[in-house]
């Protein structure tokens, strides 16, 4: 599809050009030269034979007077491979071979969840009431010379007849680029540059979200061993066999992983001690009355510098630091202090931005990052009985169980529901599961059957084994280096909408948030579904009302920063939420498409100033009816 609309968008172009040529009365003698550059964001391999600028034709604009106007001779059958006129594949962009979106202003349409405002108005929204079917049936022109454009023959016929849609209706989620309008990019933009407590933030949720950053199985010990020689002692005499490079590699990991758990160990007991010390010096106040308190003070840092072996000048210093890291564990709780990573030891050195406001925004954190800690990393609490704290886990289950919001504290998913479904219960997936009553063991996302497969967009060949998948479109969520956790929370929104999600970390523009997984049917009525169509077979439909992943709570806006996309991944098609740019604390929103808001009698809050369903007399509460019961 991403090459037919290149093709479609070219000859658009081209097109309006000869139209404007010839209204201008220019066209004697005029011819125009259509030239193809092939740029290459890497320096391309295996790819010998194509250069690097290709001629792709040159039209006679005079020639071209008379069949304009001549409609009867609009349509020559496709071209093959090596018949005059076949044109080389597009990329599926005009500057790059990667997958990214339009290109357009980012930051549109935003609800900020720490002020509850939405933000970012400057662009007009999406067309959705073009007829699809119209902008698509770009028709082929029998132009002298002119470039091809292949035959659409792959229409949905799904969207085919979008105008008229037949009873009983469902509320479909549309898919694919043709929904949103062509952006143009920002190229001198206002650049958003985050604060140093934000940046500090952003690193603590990667971390959260990263499967290693904290690792217990140390293997410490054993490397120990192997210094220490089978006689106890350092043996200086043998070395340690760093021959193999596996064996270096394997142990080079063990070293990194467990210095990163001693490093979370450290700033926790720095941390810790400075709470000791102030507990000392309170100590002191009750015991040694007698003493000024700059005495006791005095005493207890001389106690300190004996026992640490340092002078009270390089005490102090590392004090400061320590202070540091005590006021944000107060602030943002141990759990904030252990995955801060190395960027803390700077953040609280040069004490970057620990104001009073920083440290309210930490605060209103402190329970979100306990519930990533908790859900993702069983082990995280083990390290906490080192500073006197229970090792018990406090929040249980799926990250995104737990709905967080700015006012209250997290609320199970199910409760959030219970006003309309009492037996709420949602299962989370990673991978849709197809409907076996509807499609037997038919996928009806099957693109193409292998065993070889090409990609759409990059034509490289996607494996599943790593050594042997050259496509990286997308790499962030398919693919060996795939993302596991996806730094999002589910949050109540504060204006009716219910839930929705949250960006923890901000999103670049083009990357693939997530995969848009549910259950895998056909059929249903009155409920919402993602609908779509694998190249013309039988349409299907993605339901997640009762599993599904964080997909199923992204909220609609007028001026979304997100859409969806297909993307074929070792032949079966995908559903994708690509960002449009989505800065951290951003709620994540999508483009539902007019005809999802045709079926529901509702007023859209996406709180837009180009808000397309916002002045509709419907009902404001969210309805929770997007479930089947
Ligand atoms: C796929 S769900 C999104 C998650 C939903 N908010 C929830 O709590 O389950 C779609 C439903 O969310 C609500 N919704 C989403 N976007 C909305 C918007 N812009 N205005 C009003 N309601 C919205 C509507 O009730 C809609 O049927």
């Amino acid at each position: 599809m991403h090459r037919l609309h290149a093709h479609s968008n070219i000859a658009k172009e081209l097109d309006k050009l000869i139209d404007s040529i010839i209204a201008s009365s220019a066209a004697s003698g005029v011819r125009i030269k259509v030239e193809a550059t092939i740029i290459h964001d890497k320096p391309p391999r295996g790819r010998k034979n194509i250069p690097d600028q290709v001629t792709l034709d040159t039209i006679d604009v005079e020639s071209l007077r008379s069949a304009h106007t001549c409609t009867g001779c609009a349509h020559v059958e496709e071209l093959t491979p090596g018949e005059e006129g076949y044109q080389l594949p597009s990329p599926t962009n005009s500057d790059s071979h990667s997958p990214r979106v339009a290109d357009g202003p980012e930051q549109h349409g935003q609800y900020d969840v720490d002020t509850g405002r939405s933000s970012g108005l400057s662009e007009v929204p999406a067309d959705d009431n073009t007829n699809v079917s119209e902008r698509l049936s770009t028709r082929r022109r029998k132009t002298v010379g002119g470039l091809s454009i292949p035959r659409i023959s792959t229409f949905p016929s799904s969207l085919a007849g979008e105008a008229a849609p037949s009873e009983p209706t469902t509320r479909q989620l549309q898919t694919g680029h043709d929904h949103f309008r062509k952006r143009r990019r920002l190229e001198n933009g206002p650049k958003l540059e985050q604060s140093t407590v934000d940046k500090l933030i952003e690193g603590i949720w990667k971390e959260l979200h990263n499967p290693n950053s904290l690792v217990l199985d140390q293997k410490f010990p054993e490397i120990l061993q192997d210094l220490r020689g089978e006689s106890g002692k350092v043996d200086l005499g043998k070395p340690v066999d760093t021959s193999s490079f596996d064996a270096t590699t394997t142990k080079c990991r063990q070293i990194t992983e467990g210095a990163r758990t001693g490093r979370a160990l450290e700033v926790i007991m720095q941390a810790h001690w400075v709470d000791s010390f102030d507990a000392q010096l309170a100590t002191l106040a009750d015991s040694r009355i007698y003493l000024k308190p700059s005495e006791q003070k005095r005493a207890t840092l001389a106690k300190a510098c004996e026992l640490f072996k340092w002078t009270e000048k390089e005490l102090r210093n590392r004090m400061a630091i320590w202070k540091g890291y005590r006021d944000i564990k107060n602030a943002a709780g141990w759990s904030a202090l252990i995955f801060a990573g190395p960027g803390i030891y700077r953040f609280c050195k040069y004490r970057l931005g620990l104001d009073p406001d920083a440290l309210v925004k930490l605060r209103g954190l402190k329970q979100r990052f306990e519930i990533a800690a908790d859900t993702l990393h069983l082990d995280w609490r083990k390290l906490l009985p080192i500073v006197g704290e229970s090792a018990q886990l406090h929040w249980r289950g799926h990250p995104h169980s737990w709905v967080v919001s700015k006012r209250k504290d997290p609320l199970p998913l199910a409760f959030t529901y219970r006003q309309w479904d009492t037996n709420f219960s949602f299962h989370h997936i990673t991978e849709s599961e197809v409907d076996k009553q509807e499609w037997g063991d038919k996928d009806p996302r099957t693109l193409s059957q292998g065993p070889e497969f090409v990609c759409e967009l990059c034509s490289q060949r996607q494996s599943a084994v790593a050594a042997q998948n050259e496509c990286v479109c997308f790499a962030e969520i398919f693919g060996v280096n795939a993302q596991k956790n996806i730094p999002v929370q589910v949050f109540q929104t504060e204006n009716g909408r219910n839930n929705g999600v949250i960006a923890c970390c901000s999103f670049a523009r083009g990357i693939a948030i997530g995969e848009y997984v549910g259950f895998i049917t056909k059929g249903l009525a009155n409920t919402d579904v993602m609908q779509s169509q694998a190249g013309d077979h039988e349409p299907y439909q993605i339901w997640q009302g009762r599993c599904g992943n964080f997909t199923r709570f992204i909220n609609h806006s007028c001026e979304p920063n997100c859409q969806f996309q297909t993307f074929s991944w070792l032949g079966i098609q995908r559903m994708l939420v690509i960002s449009k740019g989505v800065p951290a604390s951003k709620e994540l929103t999508v483009d539902y498409s007019s005809r999802y808001w045709e079926q529901l009698d509702k007023k859209c809050l996406c709180g837009s100033a180009r808000c397309r369903y916002a002045h509709r007399s419907g009902e404001t509460q969210h309805t929770g009816n997007n479930s089947i019961n």
